[in-house]
């Protein structure tokens, strides 16, 4: 927050369309809470949008993405960051927390193709793309015919990638094709059960000093309780799992009343091997539960496959 008479908030975001689009949501949500606030976008290149050619996995995963905004924020040159939480890495750094999440979008994976009118039709030996271990291990299971080719860049860029036939069909969120307000791309949204989503997926979350409890009041207003109890529940499992940047791991949380349902999964990247379970106990217990849930995969042969994945 800036020493004017007009109180500022400054936003750091990446610059892809998604980021921007989030940090305006977020800028639009506080100034009609607030009307004395002014919020500016300070928007700024991470390493991760700058090498688009090299797995995540090799080359230090999410964190990057999220790197240059916290080195902002600690610096002063911005108050808060608005994220993906899909993208949000299990710790903070030192004076860094994550205060606010936000409601959630549509959760679910999408199909998109120009081809293909649903998954179910994709012929013997299809090529699809997708970078996420998580997605490709339970396209696997399902269909071990499927050819998954690697597909990297922010949501236009693996339209275009789509568009220019590299592809018979690519599976992203949902949330990031409904934002950018394409949702006539997606072809078939996938069942939760059929492809588990990633932990965070769809919800928003907002980082921030620990120490300014002024910026923290204003954050305030665009807490989403259900959205918080479900992401907490579902980022407690991978934290147990040491799911770090790109991991085979599904996790989704639903809530009912005071009761919240984690079903979570783990496959080898083959997909010959996939792991489920779930739990349901009181919201109040959210995080314990995705550490009981992780504790279930992992006797159950989870620690193998990530051993696996982790080596290779
Ligand atoms: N990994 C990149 C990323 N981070 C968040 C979203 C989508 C929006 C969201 O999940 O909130 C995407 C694109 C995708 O997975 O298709």
């Amino acid at each position: 927050m800036t020493s004017s008479t007009k109180p500022v908030i400054r936003i750091a975001t990446r610059e892809s369309a998604l980021a921007m689009w989030q940090a305006y949501y977020v800028k639009n949500k506080l100034e009609l809470a607030h009307p004395e606030l002014t919020v500016v976008l300070v928007p700024m290149t991470t390493k991760g949008d700058q090498i688009l050619d090299t797995p995540l996995a090799l080359i230090g995963g999410k964190a990057l993405f999220v790197k240059e905004l916290e080195v902002a924020i600690l610096e002063d040159r911005a108050d808060i960051a608005v994220h993906s939480m899909k993208d949000v890495p299990v710790e903070f750094p030192e004076g860094l927390m994550l205060h606010t999440i936000c409601e959630r979008e549509d959760p679910r994976d999408a199909f998109v193709s120009n081809t293909y009118q649903d998954f179910a039709s994709l012929p013997n030996g299809a090529v699809v793309g997708t970078s996420s271990l998580r997605r490709q291990c339970q396209i696997k299971a399902l269909r071990p015919d499927l050819v998954i080719k690697d597909l990297r860049g922010n949501v236009n860029t693996r339209l275009r990638k789509l568009d220019e036939g590299q592809y018979d069909a690519i599976i992203l969120a949902a949330a990031g094709l409904i934002r950018l307000e394409m949702p006539e791309r997606i072809k078939q949204h996938l069942d939760t059960d059929m492809l588990l989503p990633a932990n965070g997926q769809g919800a928003v979350g907002i980082e921030c000093r620990t120490n300014d409890p002024l910026i923290q009041g204003y954050l305030a207003t665009l807490e989403h309780t259900e959205t918080r109890i479900r992401v907490l529940t579902e980022r407690a499992m991978n934290r147990a799992l040491e799911g770090g940047c790109q991991v085979p791991i599904g996790a989704y949380a639903t809530v009912d009343g005071d009761q919240v349902t984690l079903k979570g999964l783990v496959g080898s990247l083959d997909g010959s091997h996939i792991i489920t379970d779930q739990v349901i106990g009181a919201t109040s217990q959210g995080e314990a539960l995705g550490t009981q849930l992780a504790k279930q995969l992992l006797a159950q042969g989870a620690d193998v496959i990530l051993k696996e994945v982790y080596k290779g």
